[in-house]
């Protein structure tokens, strides 16, 4: 009799056009784990640690600790919340673009009180909050006392930058956050709850059609994955990833660049999750043939000159085509 995983498949939202498989689940002191994250592989770390004076945290106690800080919790009229960037809507992408969700400022007890009165048909909600200095002296000291030794080790083998941010999350049951990347190194680790986080590396960009680099959803898949368009992407055929469940105290390295879709399982309850991200290294010695990544960059680098010399979003496609079309293919 296997040990209680605490979860099962029947929790996962269904996506039958995807074939994944299984992301390795390694013991914080198996070297793979160090090798893995060198090569900027995915990897569930066991018993790392790293969040263990966290692992108590509930409703109850974030909302006696939390403090009178105000929290970022986004709404959503279904179960996506799809990120994006009101900064970069401009007017006529205002026009023709409504933002799927919207983002309200409340203190954690509001969220609590809101989260129990919750009922079927109510907007979800996902609380979305950068731990900082006005959170309360309890959950200071249960931050202080994260386990930095070792993610300082990690971010220091893998001369990553400096960490950007903690984010804490607490997703209902079911929320999902749908395809994207981050140009951000990430030990994404679990405290309560389970999630499955499916993942694709920076290779399968021609699969995974992102939004254009000027639209709020940059860095977002266009492919809708609950109803997938093959006659709209018709590379999705082609797309190959990998998944795992992550809960309490399992560590996911999500290196930069790999796309992510992230599920709190159905039927298991609010999740809570705080995740380390990392400016990335400097890209190094460069050698050839170039990663994947590091094409994705190079993509967009060539995408944010082009709208900034055309200064128009829609030539760049004809200029691009008139570039490569019988002359490159
Ligand atoms: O840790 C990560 O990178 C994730 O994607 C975790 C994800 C929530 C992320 C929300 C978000 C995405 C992009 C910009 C700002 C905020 C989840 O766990 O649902
Ligand atoms: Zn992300």
């Amino acid at each position: 009799m296997g040990e209680e995983k605490g979860w099962n498949d029947s929790q996962f939202r269904k996506y039958d056009f995807l074939s994944l498989e299984s992301i390795p689940r390694l013991h914080v002191d198996d070297p793979r784990v160090k090798e893995l994250i060198a090569a900027k592989r995915p990897v569930v770390i066991t018993n790392s640690q790293l969040v263990g004076s966290a692992l108590k945290w509930d409703l109850d106690y974030l909302q006696e600790n939390m403090g009178s800080g105000k929290c970022t919790v986004i709404y959503s009229h279904n179960h996506k919340f799809k990120f994006y960037d009101d900064s970069k809507a401009t007017p006529d992408i205002r026009a023709e673009f409504t933002p799927p969700t919207r983002g309200v400022s409340m203190k954690m007890s509001e969220f609590v009180k809101r989260l129990e009165g919750w009922t079927k048909g109510d907007e979800r909600m996902y609380l979305q909050q950068v731990l900082n200095d006005t959170v309360g002296p309890q959950i200071v000291h249960d931050f202080v006392a994260f386990k930095w030794y070792w993610a300082d080790l990690i971010q220091e083998a893998n001369s990553w930058g400096p960490l950007t941010a903690n984010l804490l999350l607490i997703a209902m049951e079911g929320n999902v956050t749908p395809c994207h990347y981050d140009e951000q190194e990430n030990l994404f680790a679990q405290i309560r709850g389970y999630k499955r986080c499916i993942l694709f590396s920076p290779d399968q960009f021609e699969c995974l059609y992102p939004y254009p680099v000027y639209h709020p959803h940059d860095r977002q898949s266009q492919v809708d994955f609950d109803r997938p368009d093959f006659t709209r992407f018709p590379n999705l055929k082609n797309l190959r990833g990998c998944e795992a469940v992550v809960g309490p105290g399992d560590v996911l390295y999500i290196p930069n660049y790999w796309w992510h879709h992230i599920e709190a399982l159905m039927g298991g309850g609010y999740t809570i999750s705080v995740n380390f991200w990392y400016k990335a290294g400097s890209t190094g010695q460069v050698t050839y043939p170039l990663k994947g990544y590091q094409k994705v960059a190079i993509m967009r680098n060539v995408e944010k000159m082009l709208v900034e010399v055309l200064h128009d979003p829609k030539e760049v496609a004809p200029l691009l085509r008139s570039l490569v079309l019988g002359r490159y293919t």
